[in-house]
């Protein structure tokens, strides 16, 4: 069925007549992947830089027409600006970046090598200046996404990267209140953002650009250009990996991201409750069905030390998450305690891995980064982005 509709989307596409009168887009790969669910027709075109205006109109005829087939009830069709070799830097790139450094307990892998042909995401524009983009995902609320998101940061920020956090919860963003953000980001010449700086980390969140009391009413079209702005308006400067925290569950913005930004991989936050590994399970076969690896499985609120005693208390029934990583074959990435340093700590803005970095909820937050690096070097060795230029 898909499929189906895929063909036909390209048919459409074929017998369109493009802005610059130089045949299909089809026949000129211009077209991204296809990628439709929910009955959302979700894709991109890339075009030269310079011809981008005059493809914007021309993008929504496509929506509109896809949008008519049987079995579509949207499409959403981002424009792709690529810089054609040869011409100059763009104004908003960064410099080259520098070799990933090697972290202990990494799995070493092709640092510097040319791009692996078949690398996933290798057919995505990628971001100039970052290596890596990790999508940190939960199936549902309330998991400890975001917790585990900024610690993730700080643990790989601690072994050595250059590291950055976009909050792409435009539903809920919690960054700036984890990392004590409350300064509205600067632009540069009004055309693109400087993020913030916290604990070493740059960070940008929709969270820092509207006011907390502003209701935040998304619609999918508007979740898209707000996450390819937040991704690529801003001056993320030379970056080895930027994590995303992603909104809860598998709608609009996690198709988007998987659809435009060449994802490293994906973490997967689950409590061990049942609930949540089946809510866990629904990310898991989201990446899977988008071609982005599962870097693995991190176990949230685990278990509970007993600040007394130091006796160990399974609350929710401790495992599940290994167990289910084991199960579906992929890997189990660390597991976190139920904590009130690592609640408090959160709350007051200071994260236990930057405020406590040598206790030992900031050494399971390391492990954990270790673990996503050695993942990620083994599911998709490094390799140069293309170069992008918005004019
Ligand atoms: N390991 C932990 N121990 C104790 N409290 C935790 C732990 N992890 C997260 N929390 C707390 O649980 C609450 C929810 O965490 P967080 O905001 O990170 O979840 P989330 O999955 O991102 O939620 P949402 O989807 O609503 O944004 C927060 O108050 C946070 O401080």
């Amino acid at each position: 069925m898909t499929d189906d509709l895929k063909s036909r989307i390209l048919d459409i596409l074929r017998r369109m007549d493009p802005p610059d009168g130089g045949g299909d887009v089809v026949s000129r790969s211009l077209v991204s992947e296809i990628f439709v669910a929910d009955g959302k027709a979700f894709f991109s075109l890339t075009v030269p830089a310079a011809e981008a205006q005059r493809f914007e109109p021309f993008c929504r005829r496509i929506e509109a027409e896809v949008a008519k087939l049987d079995g579509i009830a949207k499409a959403i069709v981002a424009l792709t600006a690529e810089k054609s070799a040869g011409s100059q830097a763009p104004r908003n790139s960064a410099p080259p970046p520098s070799p990933t450094p090697r972290p202990a307990g990494g799995a070493g892998g092709a640092g510097g090598a040319p791009a692996a042909p078949a690398r996933p995401g290798a057919n995505k524009p990628g971001i100039p200046g970052i290596e890596r983009i990790v999508a940190v995902a939960s199936g549902k609320g309330g998991v400890g996404k975001s917790t585990t998101a900024v610690n993730l940061a700080l643990g790989l920020a601690a072994l050595g990267l250059r590291v950055g956090i976009l909050d792409a919860d435009v539903y809920g963003p919690s960054i700036p209140r984890l990392l004590g953000l409350k300064e509205k980001p600067k632009s540069a010449g009004g055309r693109t953002i400087v993020p913030l700086e916290a604990f070493g980390l740059k960070a940008m969140s929709m969270g820092l650009m509207v006011d907390e009391e502003t209701p935040m009413i998304w619609r999918g079209p508007m979740v898209m250009s707000a996450l390819t702005q937040m991704l690529r308006e801003v001056e993320w400067g030379p970056l080895d990996v930027l994590v995303v925290d992603m909104p809860p569950g598998t709608g609009d913005a996690q198709l988007t991201m998987a659809q435009q930004v060449p994802l490293a991989g994906a973490v997967i936050v689950s409590t061990p409750q049942d609930l949540a590994l089946i809510d866990a399970r629904k990310g898991l076969a989201m990446f899977r069905k988008v071609d982005v690896p599962v870097l693995g499985i991190v176990e949230n609120m685990s278990y509970f030390v007993a600040p007394d005693t130091g006796r160990r208390y399974d609350i929710f029934g401790h495992g599940g998450a290994k167990a289910e990583a084991e199960r579906l074959g992929v890997p189990f990435l660390g597991e976190v305690p139920i904590e009130m340093a690592i609640r408090e700590s959160s709350d007051a803005g200071r994260p236990v891995t930057a405020s406590e970095p040598d206790g030992p909820h900031a050494a399971a937050y390391k492990h954990i980064a270790a673990k996503v690096l050695q993942q990620i070097e083994e599911a998709a060795p490094r390799s140069a982005a293309p170069r992008i230029v918005f004019d």
